[in-house]
Order: C-alpha cells, then sequence, then structure tokens
C-alpha cells in the first residue's frame, strides 16, 4: 500500500456526470473537488474522464477462512475485493469453526485488518454451529472488537419460525440486522437445479420457486410482528419480488439483494453438465432474470450482493450431484451490473453507485461507506473505465479458487483503482 496522505485524482468524473474534475484526497478524505493544481509533494493518477464512484460494499461474501483456506483465505478475497472496487465486504458465518462466537468473529475481523486491502466485516451465525437450534450468541458478537452488524446462518435456512421469531426480536433489541438464506428445507430435498422443464429433462430434482417465497413470506410477517429489519440474501424467483413489493408497502423494514449471476444466467447453462453453473439458489429462468433486473431497477431489491463462493477444485470439479454449489463473484460483480443493467439503460451511474455501495452500506448501518462525493467525506472511492472490455480468465482472478462461470466471456467496464481511506488498493488491475 502506498503511504502518500495526499493524493490527486485528475480529471474524474463523479457519478459518470458532467465535465471531468480533478479530487484532491489527504488524510484519508475528500478534501477539494475542482479544478485543482496539484500542491507540491501529492502523488497525482491521471482519470482520463473515467468515473468515480463511492468504494462497493459487499453484504454477501464467502472468504472461507478459517478452516478452508485452500479454497479463499482472508488475504486471496481481499484482494478480489479491491481489484473488483470494493472497500468493505461481509464475510459469511459458514465457515470451520463456524463464526458463531466472538472469538471467530474478532479473529476475521482482525485479520482482515492486518491485511489492509479492504474492509471485512465478519457476519455472525444466528444459530449455534448452523444447526438451527439453538440461537449464538448475538450480544457478544454485536459488542466485541469486531461490533458484528449482520447476522446469518447463510447456507441454511433458519427454518424453525420460533427460532427465527426469537432472533428477529434480539436483532431489534441490538440494532443488527438477521440476514436470510430463503429456502424451505423440506421442499428442496435432494435438490439439484431450477424446478422446470430442463431439470425434468436431465433427471435432477427440482428446487422450487415457492421454498424461497414461502419462506420470504413468512419472515415477512415475522419481521413487521417484531418491528425488525430483515435482509434477504439471493433473490431468485419472480414471485420473491411479489413478496417484497407487498410487505415494503406494508411497512414491512424488508431489503433484499441479487447476485450478478442471477441478473444474467438462466437454468440453459444446466446443459453443459458443468458444476461451475451450480448454485444455490439455482440459476433460475430468463423470465425470472428480467424481472430480477426490473426489481433492481424500481428498488424493490435494493442492492447487489457477489455470494462469492470459492470452492476447491476437489469440491467443485466432480459430477454435478456432488459439486457443491457456489461461484466466484467480487471481481466480476461491476462488469455484470453493466452488462445488465447499465447497457441495456435500466441504471444509470448514479443508480450503480445506489446498488453497490450506497443502499448496502445503509441496509447495516455503516457510517463511513457509501457517502456522497462531497467535501470531508472518507476517500472509500473507486475509479471505473466504462469503455474499457476483458476477457475472464479463473486462473488470473486474485482468489484462490477459480470457480467463476463467465470464463471466457466478454465484459463491458475495468476497475481502474480503489482507495480504502484515501490508500491506493488496487490499480490497474494490480494489487498496491
Ligand atoms: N451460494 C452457494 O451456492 N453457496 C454458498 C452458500 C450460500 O450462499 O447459500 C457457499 O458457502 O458456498
Ligand atoms: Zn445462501
Ligand atoms: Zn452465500
Amino acid at each position: 500500500m502506498t503511504e502518500n496522505r495526499n493524493l490527486l485524482l485528475r480529471r474524474v468524473r463523479p457519478y459518470g456526470e458532467g465535465e471531468p474534475v480533478d479530487v484532491l484526497v489527504s488524510d484519508g478524505v475528500i478534501a477539494e473537488i475542482g479544478r485543482l493544481d496539484p500542491p507540491g509533494g501529492v502523488e497525482v493518477i491521471e482519470g482520463e474522464g473515467r468515473i468515480l464512484l463511492p468504494g462497493f460494499v459487499d453484504l454477501h461474501t464467502h472468504l472461507r477462512e478459517p478452516g478452508r483456506e485452500d479454497a479463499e483465505t482472508i488475504e486471496t478475497g481481499s484482494a478480489a475485493a479491491a481489484l473488483g472496487g470494493y472497500t468493505a465486504v461481509f464475510a459469511m458465518a459458514n465457515t470451520d469453526p463456524v463464526a458463531d462466537n466472538a472469538v471467530v468473529t474478532d479473529h476475521v475481523w482482525r485479520r482482515g485488518r492486518e491485511v489492509g486491502l479492504v474492509d471485512v466485516h465478519p457476519v455472525g451465525a444466528v444459530t449455534v454451529g448452523l444447526a438451527g437450534e439453538r440461537l449464538a450468541e448475538m450480544g457478544t458478537m454485536a459488542n466485541s472488537a469486531a461490533g458484528v452488524r449482520m447476522f446469518s446462518d447463510d447456507g441454511h435456512c433458519v427454518a424453525d419460525p420460533l427460532v427465527m421469531r426469537r432472533a428477529l426480536e434480539y436483532s431489534t433489541a441490538l440494532g443488527v440486522v438477521v440476514a436470510q438464506h430463503a429456502e424451505e428445507p423440506r421442499l428442496t430435498v435432494g435438490a439439484q437445479a431450477h424446478e422446470g422443464e430442463r431439470a425434468a429433462r436431465l433427471g435432477y430434482v427440482g428446487w422450487p420457486a415457492s421454498a424461497e417465497e414461502s419462506i420470504v413470506a413468512r419472515d415477512c410477517v415475522l419481521a413487521r410482528h417484531a418491528r425488525a429489519r430483515l435482509h434477504v440474501c439471493h433473490v431468485s424467483a419472480a414471485g420473491t419480488v411479489e413478496v417484497l413489493r407487498w410487505a415494503k408497502e406494508q411497512g414491512t423494514e424488508v431489503s433484499a439483494e441479487v447476485t450478478p449471476h442471477h441478473l444474467l444466467l438462466t437454468d440453459e447453462r444446466l446443459a453443459t453438465f458443468d458444476p461451475v453453473n451450480k448454485v444455490n439458489p439455482p440459476l433460475r429462468s430468463e423470465a425470472d432474470v428480467q424481472r430480477m433486473r426490473r426489481a433492481l431497477a424500481d428498488g424493490v431489491i435494493d442492492c447487489v450482493a457477489t455470494d462469492h463462493a470459492p470452492h476447491a477444485p476437489q469440491d467443485k470439479d466432480t459430477e454435478w450431484t456432488t459439486a457443491r454449489p457456489g461461484m466466484l463473484g467480487l471481481q466480476t460483480a461491476l462488469s455484470v451490473v453493466v452488462e445488465t443493467m447499465v447497457r441495456p439503460g435500466l441504471l444509470d451511474w448514479r443508480g450503480v453507485a445506489r446498488v453497490m455501495s450506497e443502499r448496502p452500506a445503509e441496509i447495516v448501518g455503516l457510517p463511513d461507506q457509501g457517502r456522497p462525493l462531497a467535501v470531508g467525506e472518507p476517500a472509500n472511492l473507486v475509479v471505473v473505465d466504462a469503455d474499457a472490455e476483458w476477457t475472464v480468465r479463473g486462473s488470473e482472478l486474485a482468489s484462490r479458487a477459480t470457480n467463476t462461470p463467465y470464463e471466457g466471456l466478454r465484459l463491458p467496464a475495468v476497475v481502474s483503482l480503489t482507495l480504502l481511506r484515501g490508500r491506493v488498493t488496487s490499480r490497474e488491475g494490480k494489487i498496491v
């Protein structure tokens, strides 16, 4: 990392709007914006009229440490995040040991600080061992050094309504958010792929949309009665959007995320038999994908979250039914959002800032992320070259694993620069 306390970004366009301006970053904050003469001793980075946005915030990432450092570590995952334009990520609790206590969550937090490429916020488990039976010590984790602000059993659904109700009640008292992996387990026993014609033809047990919709509906009702904040992970089904709209209209405090892969890919990928396309929830129909895009554009779905899920080759390069679900996402997220939302005219760059930075920061209440591009604000920033394209190669990504579903795909938009509190973390595709 460069230790320069002063840096001048020359000719960048905040939110991709208007004429280029210069941005002076000093002691980690935006000190001046305008046409500036570089003061002496200041590093100058030429922005070439590229787009300046607030650094991205990922509410859903799997860093696999502790326990599966052969798939990803906090260090390699942080590098992928910085290269993807992220300045904060939330690391899910399904590690080994599970992050269901403050010893583990504080380890993740401290290791993230040591690496220093992105703010790594540990997510605490809702239940002990992700078993869905007894609540974890949410209060201890919330009040520990890491200050855990999101709880999730992701990978598993908190299926017992009484346990979920208690978790929501506690979360209100603690001022934290419960994020639900919405999958009614009784409806997905043995499920391998989106329930539909394609899965049927291949003989795979289907994962019905109703397994997602029914849990989201139930949880919205529970959250309303508990006056709690609920966050819905990786929405994939069109019907879930209708449930969310209904709940929001009633004033229920529910937020939702969609992954880049559910904005782009469909169950047409099943025909490849390549388990790189296996993910939970599964890739769904073209109509679902179109519905996800519209819901993200109109705000029923609040934000994009990667569900970055690295897997080691021995867990992924097997036959479909035994392969682990999950795909890499941190370094490709922006490009997929540009491809699916910006290019078709569904979002402008202000919209990208909203769904990738501002809303996620608000949902978890991060005070220093997703802030306006204005003087006095923390310099958590990303510069994007919207005109450039690149070809995805799993072997060239910073993650330890290579399970990207976009292998060989040409995608728009390249992250030129990421700043964390004014320090360069990535520049032109390289970690600094
Ligand atoms: N998304 C996935 O397919 N897998 C995730 C778990 C999860 O997000 O449910 C994982 O941890 O690998
Ligand atoms: Zn999940
Ligand atoms: Zn996940």
